[in-house]
């Protein structure tokens, strides 16, 4: 059996919640973050990338959604529903991915045309 991940105290959690994803909220006991879209596809799209990184790390929020948006809460079960690394790690991974702007790293990707209305999906906080 897995050795039981190390649940961190909520003042840890915040702590580094401050530092490392000041976009994410220490809620409810889970870790919360919320994504705006422009509407159903880009959710749809959304979620599906957040599908492969939890399916790849083998560890699995909660996902609520609706038309503009998507809502994920992360928690360990394997540790009795408490904020682990698994995580953190995790939601890291989330925003990284789901935040990116290949566009504004001048690396030759074009990115999504935002400001045209046909094509943008994420609204970029
Ligand atoms: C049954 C158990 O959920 C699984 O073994 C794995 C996969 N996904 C998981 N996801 C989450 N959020 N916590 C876990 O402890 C976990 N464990």
């Amino acid at each position: 059996m897995a050795d039981t991940p190390h649940a961190y105290p909520p003042a840890e959690i915040e702590a580094r919640l401050s530092r490392d994803l000041p976009r994410w909220r220490y809620q409810d006991g889970t870790l919360h973050r919320r994504y705006e879209t422009h509407g159903w596809k880009g959710t749809v799209l959304v979620i599906g990338a957040i599908g492969h990184l939890a399916e790849a790390a083998w560890h699995h929020p909660d996902i609520s959604a609706s038309w503009g948006w998507v809502e994920i809460r992360l928690s360990t079960h394997d540790a009795g529903g408490g904020i682990t690394d698994r995580d953190f790690a995790l939601a890291a991974k989330i925003e990284d991915v789901v935040g990116w702007q290949p566009g504004l790293e001048g690396q030759g990707l074009e990115g999504t045309p935002n400001a045209n209305p046909r094509f943008a999906y994420i609204k970029y906080d």
